[in-house]
């Protein structure tokens, strides 16, 4: 028998590995797990290369609870070591000081791995005993330790070949001793595991997960069902995409496109980052491109750091040609739906549009291939463009006098339905945008796309929208338009508003109420929050009421001899202007109710 004194230069490592190594003390079970996984994946390749192994067809992992005896064991049939090996591999590391020990993992050589491994066991463990038996012909051995800075190795009888490690949970760790804490924690970081894992007499992992075979042996059948798998309660997947990448970094994985509802929000941060099958996290805000946090999947690589702080994976090279691999693949995908499945994409388009218009607003490599497949939905006829499709469709009738394409679009079909007809009665191609993401997807855009200008249906009279400067004469005399203008201009200062007089066709409406494009876009997002946003957003309202001195109706209403029924008429008409614009509200609404009876009655 052996029995070893440590080394101590400070003192021993197992007051540091507890108090500050892990905050979060379950991951203990995930790394005797995995290190269970190693053993026995090694002797799986070791008799792949004609190592004389014995019998690996029970290859299997046994989490064994025992509330009573207070012990948590994990059992494995795998390669299990020699006493010499057990020297080396545990004791050497473990017992060579403090502060070697911990020089050794902060060394850059542990990026890439989980970290302290077997040690983690003692952040719950008062001792953690070991019975083990090397594929090699040599005897078991037994190995245990208390914490204290002493071990005891020595020779066993021990009939079959593998590890067993057998934790005495301490008290702070009870919860480790419950029968449903440690199923759960199994489900967490084990249901991919590529060995099978029994507790409670049933397996409790998929050793096969779909994101390890090839694309070509799967039907769209198990990527429905693994999604399932995934998420028990979601909808079925829009589609897919099977990442597979081994050069210059290893990554597979799964991304799945959910179907988004207004609430897209509470959906993020459903992406499992795994590591060679053990989950690691579901936080991968630094791996994959935040525009794509909204899609769900796992992503498996051994490449990726796990054990350094964020601020440093931001920087890292791998993770940098990770996050542009997987845009690319997602581009690329996108794209080729678009092209061979055209009707399907745009049928999907509601929920795909966010992720796309994120994306160009956040990554340049993406908006360049966006612009290819980005559409845009006409809000009449339901007609899906794409950017230079739109371009080609208004070329004659939307551009403006310094030869920009004018895109003309709605944010609210029903309350802009007037500003509609009277661009379609000019034939011009309105298209909607109407979400969440599209008042800053216009800004960004007018930024990025050339020689294009984005003007609300209602940000003037239809005849000023493309500014094409020309403009019908007015038949009024200048004194008769000082006059209306000062007719028209109200005393409310709730709105502010500016009146001018336009000579427009007969048939246009007598009053247009418009809201200047820029104040509309500043109080827009004004009420979005942020910034100037509060300034903004305390604004009075901006609008324009362009009176049109063509309108037949101002012969008869200039030459009205009763002042007081003039200012009522004007008024009545100004407010019927604002009503269409959602601006005539309380005192201003009740006032327009009671001179319109007032009016009828006359
Ligand atoms: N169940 C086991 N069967 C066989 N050997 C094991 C087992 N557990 C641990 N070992 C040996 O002990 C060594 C140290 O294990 P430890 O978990 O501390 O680190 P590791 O697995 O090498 O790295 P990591 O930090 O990624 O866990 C392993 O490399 C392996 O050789």
């Amino acid at each position: 028998m052996q029995k070893g004194q440590i080394r101590v230069e400070t003192e021993n490592i197992f007051p540091i590995i507890k108090k500050f190594l892990y905050s979060d003390h379950e991951i203990f079970l995930r790394e005797l797990v995995s290190n269970a996984v190693d053993a026995s994946q090694k002797l799986k390749t070791l008799a792949s290369n004609g190592e004389p192994t014995g019998d690996i067809s029970d290859m299997r992992i046994d989490i064994v609870l025992d509330a009573t005896e207070k012990t948590l064991s994990v059992i494995d049939r795998g390669v299990g070591m020699t006493q010499d090996e057990v020297d080396k591999y545990i004791n050497q590391v473990a017992f060579s000081g403090a502060e070697e020990f911990m020089n050794k993992y902060k060394d850059a050589n542990i990026i890439g791995h989980f970290g302290l491994g077997f040690y983690s066991s003692f952040m719950v463990s008062d001792k953690v005993e070991m019975y083990t038996k090397s594929y090699k012909d040599e005897s078991g051995v037994y190995w245990s330790c208390d914490g204290s800075p002493e071990f005891e190795l020595y020779a066993v009888d021990k009939a079959d070949r593998g590890t067993k490690i057998v934790m005495h949970i301490n008290e702070d760790s009870k919860e480790f001793l419950e029968a449903d804490r440690i199923g759960k924690m199994l489900e967490k970081f084990c249901k991919f595991l590529p060995v099978p894992i029994f507790y409670e007499d049933k397996q409790i992992n998929n050793t096969n997960p779909i994101w390890t075979k090839k694309p070509a042996d799967l039907t769209t059948e198990d990527y429905q069902n693994f999604y399932k798998e995934l998420y028990p309660y979601s909808e079925t997947p829009l589609f897919w995409i099977h990442l597979n990448v081994d050069y210059p970094f290893n990554l597979t994985g799964v991304l799945y496109f959910p179907k988004i509802k207004q609430s897209y929000e509470i959906q993020k941060d459903k992406i499992q980052l795994y590591s060679n099958q053990v989950f690691v996290t579901d936080e991968v805000k630094e791996i994959v491109p935040e525009f794509l946090m909204l899609m769900h999947g796992v992503i498996d690589s051994p490449d990726i750091p796990l054990n350094v702080s964020r601020s440093y994976l931001q920087g890292d090279p791998n993770v940098k040609k990770i996050n542009s691999y997987i845009t690319k693949k997602v581009a690329d995908k996108l794209e080729e739906i678009f092209r061979n499945e055209r009707p399907a994409f745009e049928e999907k388009w509601e929920s795909l549009g966010l992720f796309v218009k994120y994306g160009m607003m956040t990554d340049d490599k993406f908006l360049e291939k966006a612009n290819k497949f980005l559409v845009m939905q006409d809000a009449v006829s339901g007609t899906f463009y794409t950017l230079e499709e739109y371009k080609l469709a208004t070329e004659v009738l939307q551009k403006n006098k310094e030869g920009k394409q004018v895109i003309l679009y709605t944010t609210d079909m029903v309350q802009q339905d007037a500003y509609l007809q009277a661009c379609a009665a000019k034939d011009y191609k309105v298209i909607k945008l109407d979400t969440l993401i599209d008042a800053a997807f216009i800004s960004n855009m007018e930024m990025k796309w050339e020689g294009v200008h984005f003007v609300r249906v209602d940000a003037d009279i239809v005849d000023n929208l493309i500014d094409k400067q020309e403009h019908d004469a007015s038949v009024l005399s200048k004194e008769e338009e000082e006059k209306l203008k000062e007719l028209f201009t109200p005393e409310t200062k709730a709105v502010n508003v500016t009146v001018e007089i336009k000579g427009l066709s007969a048939d246009t409406a007598p009053v247009i109420a418009t809201r200047p494009e820029f104040m509309r876009r500043m109080k827009d997002m004004g009420a979005a929050g942020g910034g100037m946003a509060a300034f903004y957003a305390n604004m009075p309202d901006e609008v324009t009421l362009t009176v049109n001195g063509n309108h037949p109706l101002y012969q008869t209403l200039l030459k009205e001899e009763n002042a007081d029924k003039q200012q009522k008429q004007v008024k009545t008409l100004a407010d019927l202007a604002l009503l269409s614009q959602g601006l005539l509200k309380g005192n201003d609404l009740t006032a327009f109710i009671n001179r319109s009876v007032d009016l009828m009655q006359a």
